[in-house]
């Protein structure tokens, strides 16, 4: 069973420390949540794992064998889904999908995962916020990377294209490990294995809403 580990990882931005001392394990059929409120370093802590924000300091390992930095986007072995679209908006969706998969095996995979006929001939930049967000990952998610890095998946993303996502990125965590961060806690607590909060720069492990409330990232009427 393929394992991820982060340790040591420091983050500071000027005088300010973002992210002291985090360490973090993720395995092949795990989906683990993060949250925080605004600005606590979710986006930064993904980032910091996928190599595109330098750390202070960060120890990566994929089972037990470490992976500097600057290596990773080489190594593919850990993706990352941006909070922001990364495709072209011009193009439709069927001349987008063997940009990423030459392999006409590959190709269908995505052409014939749920709902995808319904779009394909659509352009990018005409796609709903769900059905754009669902291509993405389906892009993402059928890539040979083993780890998933997700900033977002929930985000503005209508009722019925959050449960193709679920469903999606339950079928994924059988061969991946995922780590997501999104504030629709209801939609990450349904799907997630392990959870956690940065608060004051620090990891608090958390299982529940009840914790979302004790570390003041909910009111405990909403
Ligand atoms: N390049 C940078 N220089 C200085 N400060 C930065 C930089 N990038 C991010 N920050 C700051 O680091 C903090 C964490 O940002 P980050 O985007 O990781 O937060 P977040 O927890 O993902 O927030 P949100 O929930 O709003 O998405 C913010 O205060 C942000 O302003």
């Amino acid at each position: 069973m393929d394992v991820l580990e982060i340790t040591n990882l420091n983050k500071s931005y000027g005088k300010k420390i973002l992210l002291k001392n985090i360490n973090l394990q993720c395995k092949v059929g795990e989906i683990i949540g993060a949250f925080g409120r605004n600005g606590t370093g979710k986006s930064t802590l993904l980032k910091l794992i996928f190599g595109t924000v330098k750390a202070d300091s960060i120890h990566i390992k994929i089972n037990s064998k470490t992976i500097f930095p600057n290596d990773i986007i080489s190594s593919k072995k850990i993706a990352y889904l941006p909070q922001d679209t990364f495709l072209p908006k011009e193009q439709k969706v069927r001349e987008i999908i063997p940009l990423f998969f030459p392999n006409g095996e590959d190709q269908d995979k995505i052409f014939y995962s749920p709902q995808v006929s319904s779009f394909e001939k659509t352009k990018v930049g005409k796609l709903s916020l769900g059905q754009l967000r669902y291509l993405e990952l389906l892009i993402i998610g059928n890539l040979s990377h083993t780890f998933l890095m997700l900033d977002e998946p929930f985000s503005m993303i209508e009722p019925i294209y959050k449960d193709v996502i679920k469903d999606l990125l339950l079928k994924l965590k059988k061969s991946k490990g995922i780590i997501l961060t999104d504030h629709y806690y209801n939609d990450v607590f349904e799907i997630t294995n392990k959870n956690f909060i940065i608060r004051d720069a620090k990891k608090i492990e958390i299982v529940d809403k009840a914790d979302l409330i004790k570390y003041e990232y909910l009111k405990s009427n909403q």
